[in-house]
């Protein structure tokens, strides 16, 4: 018996550090964004099939993102064109790993969970949270990213209210130590369960 668990959240809530404290506790973790970034990399499975739909965002054998954003700002079908094409081999690498992993707990860490329907697939949703300037100030702090930049980001994504209300757990990411007791506890509950089952 696996037990999975979805984790969320939006931008620069502290999904990937939460997630680092999932794996110490023994989980086995899977990443959607690192799965899109293999997918994309030289001989990675949507190199060919973005080819075929986006020849201009194919350079040097990988799929460039910056020439899937000029598709995305220059023809608004394309996001969902895009979509199309990678969500199927991202499902397919989700399951690949599930089917490899001999964890007890799976945590998928899935930025769209909620927007995907995801949670319909996992036995526990997470969501990771903490204010909104807290947000903002480390996103900003990161030096990667205009405050525009991140605005859109955040525009286009479900608002924190509306998926900490569907989770089944919330983690406040306010400091390491607060986050590392929320996830001890959610991992012990899976545990029991599993104990249960
Ligand atoms: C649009 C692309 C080229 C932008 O690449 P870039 O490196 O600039 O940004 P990155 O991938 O880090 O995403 C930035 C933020 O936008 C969010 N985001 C990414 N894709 C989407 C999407 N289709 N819908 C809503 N939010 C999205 C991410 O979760 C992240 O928080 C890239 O995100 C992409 O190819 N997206 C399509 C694949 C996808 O849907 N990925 C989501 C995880 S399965
Ligand atoms: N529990 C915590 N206590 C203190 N700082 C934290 C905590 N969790 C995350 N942070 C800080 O917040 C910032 C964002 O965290 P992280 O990269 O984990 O977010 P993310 O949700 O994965 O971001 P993205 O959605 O952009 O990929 C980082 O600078 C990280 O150090």
């Amino acid at each position: 018996m696996t037990f999975l668990i979805g984790l969320t959240g939006s931008i620069g809530m502290g999904k990937s550090t939460t997630a680092k404290l999932f794996a110490d506790e023994g989980c086995a973790v899977w990443d959607a964004d690192a799965a899109v970034h293999r997918l994309y990399a030289p001989g990675g499975a949507a190199v060919e099939p973005m080819r075929a739909a986006f020849p201009q965002a194919v350079i040097d054998g990988a799929v460039s993102r910056d020439a899937l954003k000029a598709a995305i700002s220059a023809d608004r079908t394309a996001l969902r064109r895009i979509e199309t094409i990678v969500h199927p081999l991202v499902a397919d690498d989700r399951q690949a790993f599930i089917a490899a992993a001999t964890a007890d707990i799976i945590v998928l860490d899935i930025p769209l969970l909620f927007e995907g329907g995801g949670q319909r697939m996992v036995d526990l949703t997470v969501c990771v949270s903490v204010p909104a300037e807290i947000q903002r100030d480390r996103v900003l702090a990161r030096g990667t990213m205009t405050e525009d930049q991140f605005e859109m980001i955040r525009a286009k994504q479900m608002p924190d209210a509306e998926k900490r209300a569907l989770a089944d757990r919330v983690v406040i990411t306010d400091t390491l130590d607060h986050a590392r007791q929320q996830v001890r506890a959610i991992v012990a509950e899976a545990r029991e369960k599993l104990k249960d089952a």
